[in-house]
Formats: C-alpha cells, structure tokens, sequence
C-alpha cells in the first residue's frame, strides 16, 4: 500500500510540480490537493500535464483537509504556510511536513526579520540531503538528521545553485568567502503563477531584467546559512546576489565568484568538487564545458563546473538546475524519501527532455 500525500498549494507552480512527481512515485500517491481561490475547480484546470490526477478536486486549505495523511506539502507563499503550520502543529499533527516556502529554513531570526519582515517560525531541518558539513569527506550529516525529521524546510531555489556550486570551495577551504559574487540567469516559474505586470509575455519575451539588486534579496542570509555550515564564518562572509530575468520558463544558472586563497591552483579544485562523485543528483561537467540549463529540466539533477581564472586570482563556479526540480519539488520529494526511509531517489526525475 502506497503512502498517502496532501499538497497545500497544488493549483501553484511549485505544488503542481510536487504533483507531478508524486503522481509517478513508486511508494506514494497524492491523496488530497489543495489551494485558495481554485478550491472546488478540478486539478486538470490548471495543471493538464499530470492526467492521471486531472480529475481531482482542489480542496480549502485548512488543518481539517490535511489531517489523516502520512505527508503534508506546503508549497504555499511565505508566511502563509509558517501560519498554517503552526496550527498543524496545535493540532498536534503526525505526518511528515514539508515547506516549501522560506518560512521555516532560516535559523537566525534577525536575519528573517531583516530579510522578510514577517513573524519569525522556528527552523526545521534543511531539505538538501547534499549540504556539505564542515570536516565531512562525503554528505552523511544532511542525511542523518533528514532521517530522523518529521519536519523539513525546502530550500530556495536560487540558494540551492549557489550553494551546489561553491559549497565544495568553501568546504575545502580554497576561497575567501567575504567577497562572493553570484549572478543568475533565472526562469520565470520561479515568480510563481501569480498575475503580476512584469511578468506578462509582453514584457518577458525578448528581455532580460534584474531585480533585487544590492544586497536586498532574500535568499542572502539562506545561502551564508548554508556556507556556514561548510565551514565559512558566516560574520565574515559576504555575497553580492544579482538575479537577471531572462526569457524562459524553467531553470537557474548560477555563475559564482570567489577570490582564490593563496596557493590554490587547478588540482586542488578537482580534489575539492571530488566531494560530489557519489551524489545521483549532482554531475560534474567534463573539462571544458559548462552546464547549461535545458539538458536539467524536468529533472532533479543539477550539472556544476569550476575552474580557475589564473589572471583574475579567482575561482568560477557554475551550477544549471531546474527551479522546479533540484530547486523545489524533487528537493522535497528526495528529502521525503529520507525521512520516510524510502529510496533517496524513489520518483525523482534524472532523464531530460530535448531539444
Ligand atoms: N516557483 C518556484 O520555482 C519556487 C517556489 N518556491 C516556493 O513555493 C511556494 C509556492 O510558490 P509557487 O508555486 O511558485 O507560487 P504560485 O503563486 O504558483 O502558487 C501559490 C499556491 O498557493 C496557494 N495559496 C495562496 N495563498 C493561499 C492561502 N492563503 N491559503 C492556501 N493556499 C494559498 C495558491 O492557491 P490558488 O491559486 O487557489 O489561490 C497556489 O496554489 C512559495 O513559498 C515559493 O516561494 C520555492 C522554490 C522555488
Ligand atoms: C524568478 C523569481 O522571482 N524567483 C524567485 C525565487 C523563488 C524561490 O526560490 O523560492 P522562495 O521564494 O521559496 O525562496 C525569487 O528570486 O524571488
């Protein structure tokens, strides 16, 4: 018998990709969708993509319509799933939860309060199984605590580039960590489903446009979190983030910067993203090309290079992932499989489409 999953949020972009995946997983089936303002209309409205759950009725969203699962989604905008889950928790809720909004990832709550402005909710476990810790020679410690979590925050999309990219670096000690510059070329799923001017068609096509530029984005302090946890002191790092609109639908890549540390040269990199040999997920490029985002979408991999620029005294690294993939849905889908002690990688997708 499979398990059975509600996802809040399901008429989303975010919950419709959960769906998606969850519709083909071996050991679990979605039970209950549910939304806000499409509950009552059919899933096939606004996902025709998943047929085997187009007739599916969206649900309110409330503790009573979750309740009676063995997994929870919340794919919900920020602040509204903390308050939900809080109630869930009131209600002394069983089932594993997962969040896929920001509410539960940072652990400091000034830097939520800097960042979002909104209640601060307690963090719950970090939903990226691949997160180095600091003296670990392979990811074990993200595993080990996922195993035994019944409560787990999905990481953003954009740090989920940013951090598969540069972690090996930090985590190897071969970068100064307090002048990070990353730039990201990223898809316009990742604004979510919601009608907003600047993201019509007419606006999109043909352009490309950043947005939270200086220091204001708020997946700052998620990416110095997960460095820190790598092994930079996070008071003395420093990440100037620029995301750049650009005409597509899916997919991140993230090109990072780091000044060099002294003495590091082109096989102490090798050595240092050696660290993702055994990951499924995570492939390395072969020397000389780069990732790009199109042979990643649909999936949950994530390709990353890095090289050296000899003149400039830094390091580059690149990481193409789906937004919707690696960034959100199979993060969450591969976090549940922990957790519930199924397969890592039971229903995540790891084959492409093209062209
Ligand atoms: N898009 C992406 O690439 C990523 C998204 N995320 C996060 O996932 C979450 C969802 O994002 P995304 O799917 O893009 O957003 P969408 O705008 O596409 O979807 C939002 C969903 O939340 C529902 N919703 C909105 N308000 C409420 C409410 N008060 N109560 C219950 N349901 C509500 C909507 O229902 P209805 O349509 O019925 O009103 C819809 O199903 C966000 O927190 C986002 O930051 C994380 C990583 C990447
Ligand atoms: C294109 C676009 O707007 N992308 C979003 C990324 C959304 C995401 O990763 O999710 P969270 O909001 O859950 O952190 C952004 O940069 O804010």
């Amino acid at each position: 018998m499979k398990l059975r999953a509600a996802i809040a949020g399901a008429s989303g972009y975010a919950g419709g990709e959960v769906a998606r995946l969850l519709a083909a997983h071996p050991n679990i089936e979605v039970a209950t969708v549910t939304a806000a303002s499409s509950a009552g209309r059919r899933l096939g409205e606004f996902h025709p993509h998943i047929g085997p759950l187009a007739d599916r009725i969206i649900r309110e969203t409330s503790v009573a319509s979750l309740a009676g699962h063995d997994l929870i989604v919340l794919a919900l905008p920020h602040g509204h799933s903390g308050a939900l889950a809080a109630r869930l928790e009131e209600a002394g809720e069983k089932a594993l939860i997962l969040d896929c909004a920001a509410d539960h990832r940072l652990t400091d709550p000034a830097a939520w309060t800097a960042y979002y402005g909104s209640d601060f909710s307690p963090a719950w476990t970090y939903g990226m199984p691949e997160l180095l810790h600091e003296g670990e020679s392979r990811a074990a410690a993200q595993r080990a605590l996922l195993s035994e979590s019944t409560r787990i925050a999905v990481p953003g999309c954009n740090v989920t580039a940013v951090t598969l990219a540069l972690q090996p670096a930090v985590h190897a000690g071969l970068v100064d960590p307090s002048r990070i510059v990353a730039t990201l070329a990223v898809g316009y799923s990742g604004a979510g489903k919601s009608l907003k001017p600047h993201l019509l068609a007419s606006e999109a096509l043909g352009n490309m446009a950043p947005y939270a530029v200086g220091g204001t984005h708020r997946h700052i302090p998620e990416i110095i979190q997960n460095l820190a946890v790598c092994g930079a002191d996070a008071s003395a790092t420093g990440i100037t983030f620029t995301p750049v609109l650009v005409p597509a639908s899916r997919g991140i890549l993230a090109t990072v910067v780091a000044p060099l540390a002294p003495g590091v040269g082109s096989d102490g990199v090798a050595s240092a993203y050696d660290v993702y040999d055994d990951e499924a997920l995570i492939s390395l490029m072969p020397h000389g090309a780069w990732p790009t985002t199109a042979p990643v979408t649909g999936t949950g991999l994530a390709r990353v290079s890095a090289v050296i620029d000899e003149r400039a005294g830094s390091l580059v690294a690149i990481a193409a992932i789906d937004n919707l993939g690696k960034g959100t849905a199979a993060a969450a889908v591969q976090s549940a499989n922990i957790a519930l002690g199924l397969d890592e990688y039971a229903g995540i997708p790891m084959i492409g489409v093209a062209p």
